[in-house]
C-alpha cells in the first residue's frame, strides 16, 4: 500500500493581535476602495475621483493602500497558511530548492541572478546586513506565474507544497496582474493625463511564454523569525534594511504586525505603515518613478521589530512585484505626458537612456553585499548606476540634486 505522508503541514495562519501601544502612531495611508472602481464612460467621473485621491500619495509618500481588491479573503487566507508550511521546511529540505547560493557574496553573479530574483528560497542569513550581523528572514520566491511555463514542473524544481498548490498560487498573483495592477495603472493614466490603458499595455501586457515582450513579475513569500536579540541591537532594530524596490507596483498583504516603516517623504523620519485590514499595501519602484521622470516617488522603506507586545509572533507577508517589460526605456520621454510636461518632470541629463532589464540586474545584485551594506550608519553606500543614484535616501530635501550628493557622500561606481 503506498502511504501519502506530505512533507508539509498545512495550518491557519495566527495573525498577531493589534499593538496597544500608545507611543506608536503609525501613518494611515491613503486608501483606495477598490469596489468603487467601474469600467465604462460613464463610471469615468468616479475614476477621476479615486485617481485624484491616489495622485498626492504616488507623488509624496509613495505608498497607499488598497481596500475591497476583490479576491476572495478565504482563498488568501488559505495561501497564507500555504506559505506558513512552505517556509517552515526544514533547511535540508530548502536547501533543494535555492533560488541562489548560500549567501549573497558567494553568488556568482555572471552565471546567477541571485535569490532576490532566482525562484526558490534564499535562506536565512543570505545577506549582509551591518557590524557583521546576516538577516533572519527566509523567503520563497516564483517567477512567470503569468505565464504557462509555470505550471511545467519539469521546467521548474518546486517543493512538494508548491506543486500541490500551483493553481492557488498562480491565481492569486493572476488577479494581482491582470485586475489590481490593471486598475491602478489606469488610475495613473488619469493622472498622468494619458489615454485608460496606456501604461498597462505599453509596459505590463502578457504574451504567454514570450518573456521579453511580457510585463513581468515576481511572488514572493516571506517569513521574518525573530533575531538573535545581540544581533538586532547592532542593526537598531532592523530586520530588513532601507531600501526602494526596483519594479513597478509592489503589492504587500497588509499585516498588524507593526514593522513595515516607510522614510517620510517630508520629514526623512522614520513612520510604521498602519495596518489595513484584509487590504494591501501598495508602493511604487524605481521603474515607475524613472517613467514618470521622478514624479511618482520609489521610496525607502524598511522592517524593523516589532513592539514589545506583538515580539511573540511572526511577520508572514505575500508580495507581488511587478515589473515592467525587459524592453521598457526608463525615462519619461518613452510615455510624453502632457501632465508630466507641464510639470516639468522631464528626463535629466545625467540618467542614461536604459531599459528594465539593465536596471534590475544591477540593483539587485547591490542589495545585500557587504561592501554596500556593512556601514556604520544605516544608509548603504550610495552607487552611481547609468546616471542614478541606486537608492534615493534624500528624496525628502528640497534639491537634493547627483550634483550635491557627489559633494555630501563618496559614490561608488560599479564596473558595468
Ligand atoms: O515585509 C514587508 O512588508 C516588506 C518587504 C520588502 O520591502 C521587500 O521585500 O522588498
Ligand atoms: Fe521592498
Amino acid at each position: 500500500m503506498s502511504t501519502s505522508l506530505k512533507t508539509y503541514t498545512l495550518r491557519p495562519f495566527q495573525e498577531a493581535p493589534l499593538s496597544s501601544s500608545i507611543s506608536i502612531k503609525p501613518l494611515q495611508l491613503e486608501s483606495i476602495d477598490l469596489s468603487l472602481y467601474k469600467e465604462g464612460p460613464e463610471n469615468l467621473p468616479q475614476r477621476k475621483q479615486l485617481a485624484l485621491k491616489i495622485e498626492k500619495s504616488l507623488s509624496t509618500y509613495g505608498f497607499i493602500s488598497v481596500v475591497n481588491h476583490g479576491f476572495d479573503i478565504a482563498k488568501l487566507e488559505f495561501l497564507k497558511s500555504i506559505a506558513q508550511g512552505l517556509l517552515e521546511l526544514p533547511f535540508e529540505e530548502q536547501k533543494k530548492y535555492l533560488a541562489g547560493a548560500l549567501k549573497s557574496d558567494l553568488e556568482d553573479r555572471s552565471t546567477s541572478v541571485g535569490a532576490e530574483r532566482g525562484a526558490g528560497f534564499k535562506p536565512k542569513g543570505y545577506w549582509s546586513m551591518r557590524n557583521g550581523v546576516e538577516d533572519s528572514i527566509i523567503h520563497y520566491n516564483f517567477n512567470n506565474m503569468n505565464h504557462s511555463i509555470f505550471f511545467d514542473e519539469e521546467h521548474n524544481n518546486y517543493p512538494e507544497i508548491v506543486k500541490d498548490h500551483l493553481k492557488e498560487i498562480a491565481e492569486y498573483y493572476r488577479f494581482l496582474h491582470g485586475d489590481t495592477l490593471k486598475k491602478i495603472c489606469n488610475l495613473a493614466d488619469i493622472v498622468l493625463e494619458l489615454p485608460e490603458g496606456f501604461l498597462y499595455d505599453k509596459f505590463y501586457s502578457v504574451k504567454d511564454n514570450d518573456f521579453d515582450s511580457s510585463g513581468g513579475g515576481a511572488g514572493r513569500f516571506m517569513l521574518y523569525e525573530a533575531m538573535d536579540i545581540e544581533d538586532q541591537k547592532k542593526v537598531d532594530n532592523t530586520w530588513l534594511r532601507g531600501h526602494s524596490d526596483s519594479g513597478g507596483f509592489t503589492f504587500i498583504t497588509s499585516q498588524p504586525i507593526l514593522s513595515l516603516q516607510i522614510r517620510d517623504y517630508y520629514t526623512g523620519e522614520w513612520n510604521y505603515v498602519g495596518h489595513a485590514p484584509n487590504g494591501l499595501i501598495v508602493n511604487i519602484g524605481d521603474a515607475m518613478e524613472f517613467i514618470t521622470g521622478g514624479y511618482f516617488k520609489s521610496s525607502i522603506h524598511r522592517v524593523v521589530a516589532p513592539p514589545d507586545d506583538q515580539s511573540g509572533y511572526k511577520r508572514l507577508v505575500l508580495i507581488y512585484f511587478s515589473k515592467p517589460k525587459n524592453t521598457s526605456i526608463l525615462d519619461p520621454e518613452a510615455i510624453n505626458s502632457p501632465k508630466l510636461n507641464r510639470l516639468g518632470y522631464i528626463k535629466p541629463k545625467e540618467w542614461e537612456k536604459i531599459n528594465f532589464n539593465a536596471w534590475n540586474n544591477q540593483k539587485s545584485r547591490l542589495f545585500g553585499k557587504k561592501a554596500i551594506n556593512d556601514t556604520t550608519s544605516e544608509e548603504p553606500r550610495l552607487v552611481l548606476l547609468y546616471g542614478r543614484l541606486h537608492e534615493r535616501w534624500h528624496q525628502a530635501e528640497t534639491n537634493f540634486s547627483l550634483e550635491e550628493a557627489t559633494k555630501r557622500f563618496e559614490i561608488l561606481k560599479v564596473d558595468l
